[in-house]
């Protein structure tokens, strides 16, 4: 309870600090609306959970997970199953002119996210793996804060501070509110969390190296392609430039000026196949104008110019060529067509004296040039610009969401050195950029998870078995010991704990098993004043005559093959199979007189002596009671003739077969 109010307020700060980002940024992007909504679910979800509405938290937590689910597949999945247009246009179907970039945070923060969303549907539960959850979320949101040393990867993986703090609000709420739940199980935990942890640092930390891999590649690569660009345009450039000295040759041995009709059909010819060849001229040595192609009413109207006076900014170069010495190329110059140009103006030289008798003048528009050049590249893939060091001359391709990555290389036309710069777009660098580095960090999570499941899994079954062997070994304990008692409790039920004989109950047993056996006799003995022993010499002592009496008697009687037994207080009775009165009369007095060399003694030092009664049975069926009441009264008879001696009833007082 404690803990989970502990956590409230850590929930509440990240769904505070979104609260104030958006605020504070007025008219907030797409992506940063998305960016936020997307935290706030989570957060939202979490703080629910924290009240313990489980179902609700579910509830809200779900739509998070499904939206993050589909920012990991656009990550994860090949261009050719899906294409980054395709995400393109199902991002533009939810807000007109938005990418797939605006509503898929980085992939850190998407991991990061989706890990600290399963957290609760885990219910704090280290069974269900729940404390990796957090620890991995824990290593995303480190990553995160790391990554703004590299800012110059394609997609840089850390979101902007206010974000990134409300996720470690998250992430010390949810701490807060689990920590306890482990208790109960950390030593598992403990054993699991470390190896899968570290499983989930080397994945971080092996997509950080492939991402860096696969950046560079790309970067290369849109360097070698800027590089190929540059040398197509150069080659393109280096044969417009032998058309043109081709062209200026072929008049050399025609009248002045060349005949009108064989110019516009020759002129046309390179027209046409040098798109940016704006104007074919002929200048006279005089610098006039005196044919031109295309003839076009403008064209028309520029004929019989004096160039020398017309033009000044190509007055050097004109005086160049006419001079004879060699090609003379304008600066860049507004031209009439209203785009930037040079003219190139290549002498015509008289075959007999190589005077120079006029000019060819070629105007070369600049755009027109870029524009012929720069058709072989999309202009959706790669934006293209010519430039004259500051002054942009031409532009292929969009001026926004353009990649990080440029090349330029300089472009040299006539005497004049340009730079072209290509620089692919965002989206056609990502539709290129490999998806390894992100499968490898989503594989390696899972398996993180994975392993930290196997391993809680297998120490809680080893705590299992270890209890169930435990248990089973106080079982066995038990068992033994409840044999013991149960075994001693049979031989109470059957012995005299005191002198270890069998007691009556044995006895009447043991007599009983006998009952088919002639002749049978029973002795009952009785020790002679033995209150007198107890009274003198005390209890104790009474007892370890008795004690003393039971192995004499045993002895005797053992030997003889019968059964002693205690009978009840000072009291003995034996068993003797197989024996008639008298011999049963001399094994009592085998007794008796053992007893009296046992060393058991009166106060006085007179010995302890013993009354016998016997009673035997020779034919007839055994009733017990008879046949002792029988031996009790020739006991009782030898007390009465004055103790210490043997009785033995009269066979008459036994009871017959039939009687
Ligand atoms: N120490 C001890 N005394 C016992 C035990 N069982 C019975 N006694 C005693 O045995 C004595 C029996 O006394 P009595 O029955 O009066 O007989 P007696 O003194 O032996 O005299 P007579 O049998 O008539 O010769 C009593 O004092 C009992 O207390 C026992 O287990 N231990």
């Amino acid at each position: 309870m404690t803990q989970r109010l502990a956590a409230l307020p850590a929930t509440a700060a990240a769904l505070l600090l979104l609260a104030l980002g958006l605020v504070a940024a007025g008219t907030p992007s797409i992506a940063d609306a998305a960016g936020s909504a997307l935290i706030g679910l989570v957060a939202v979800g979490q703080l629910v959970w924290h009240l313990r509405r489980l179902r609700l938290a579910r509830l809200l937590l779900a739509p998070a997970l499904g939206w993050l689910a589909l920012c990991l597949l656009s990550y994860l999945l090949p261009e050719h199953w899906i294409a980054h247009a395709t995400w393109n246009r199902l991002a533009a179907a939810l807000a007109p002119g938005s990418h797939v970039n605006d509503w898929r945070p980085p992939l850190l923060v998407v991991a990061t996210l989706t890990l600290l969303a399963l957290g609760p549907l885990t219910r704090t539960r280290a069974n269900l793996g729940a404390p990796l959850l957090l620890a991995s979320a824990a290593l995303g949101l480190a990553g995160q804060l790391l990554e703004h040393a590299h800012a110059h990867t394609l997609l840089p993986q850390a979101t902007d501070g206010i974000r990134t703090t409300a996720l470690a609000c998250l992430l010390i709420g949810q701490l807060i509110d689990t920590l306890g739940g482990w208790r109960a199980t950390r030593g598992s935990v403990r054993r699991a969390l470390w190896p899968s942890l570290l499983l989930a640092l080397l994945a971080m930390a092996f997509w950080h190296h492939q991402r860096a891999l696969s950046d560079h590649q790309l970067r290369t690569e849109v360097e070698a392609q800027g590089q190929r660009l540059a040398d197509r345009l150069s080659d393109e450039i280096g044969a417009h430039l032998a058309a043109m000295q081709r062209f200026a040759a072929s008049w050399e041995w025609h009248a002045v000026p060349p005949p009108d009709a064989q110019w516009q059909r020759q002129a046309a010819l390179y027209h046409r196949d040098f798109g940016y060849f704006l104007n074919i001229a002929f200048i006279d040595a005089d610098s006039r104008i005196r044919r031109v192609h295309p003839l076009t009413a403008l064209n028309r109207g520029v004929i019989g110019t004096r160039l020398y006076e017309a033009q000044p900014a190509g007055r050097q170069a004109l005086g160049h060529a006419l001079a004879g010495e060699g090609i003379g190329s304008t600066e860049i110059i507004g031209l009439l067509q209203g785009q930037p140009g040079i003219v190139h103006y290549l002498p015509v030289r008289r075959p007999d004296d190589g005077d120079v008798m006029g000019v060819v003048g070629m105007v070369v528009g600049l755009q027109s040039l870029a524009d012929t050049l720069f058709r072989r590249v999309d202009p959706r893939a790669v934006a293209l610009t010519l430039r004259d060091g500051e002054r942009l001359l031409a532009h292929q391709g969009p001026t926004e969401r353009q990649g990080p990555w440029r090349h330029a290389t300089t472009l040299t036309i006539g005497a004049k050195a340009l730079t072209l710069t290509s620089r692919p777009t965002l989206d056609a660098l990502l539709a290129r950029r490999s998806r390894l580095p992100a499968i490898s960090l989503t594989a390696g999570l899972t398996l993180a998870y994975l392993l930290y499941l196997a391993l809680f899994a297998r120490h809680r079954m080893v705590l299992q078995h270890r209890q169930v062997r435990r248990s089973n070994r106080e079982l066995r304990r038990e068992v033994r010991s409840r044999t013991r008692l149960q075994q001693e409790v049979e031989w109470l039920a059957e012995h005299d704990e005191l002198t270890r004989l069998p007691n009556r109950r044995r006895f009447l047993q043991v007599l009983a098993e006998q009952a088919a056996t002639r002749p049978l006799s029973v002795l009952l003995c009785d020790v002679d004043h033995f209150k007198l022993v107890n009274d003198r010499l005390g209890h104790l002592m009474g007892d370890r005559y008795l004690a003393e009496l039971g192995r004499q008697g045993q002895a005797v009687i053992g030997e003889a093959g019968g059964v002693f037994a205690r009978f009840g207080g000072e009291e003995f009775v034996a068993c003797l199979p197989g024996r008639d009165a008298d011999a049963a009369a001399a094994v009592a007095e085998r007794f008796r007189a053992r007893l009296a060399g046992a060393g058991l003694t009166h106060e006085d030092g007179t010995p302890i002596t013993l009354s016998v009664g016997i009673a035997s049975l020779t034919e007839g069926p055994l009733v017990e009671d008879e046949l002792l009441q029988a031996a009790d009264d020739a006991l009782y008879r030898a007390k009465s003739r004055g103790r210490d001696r043997v009785e033995i009833a009269p066979p008459r007082a036994l009871p017959c077969a039939g009687a």
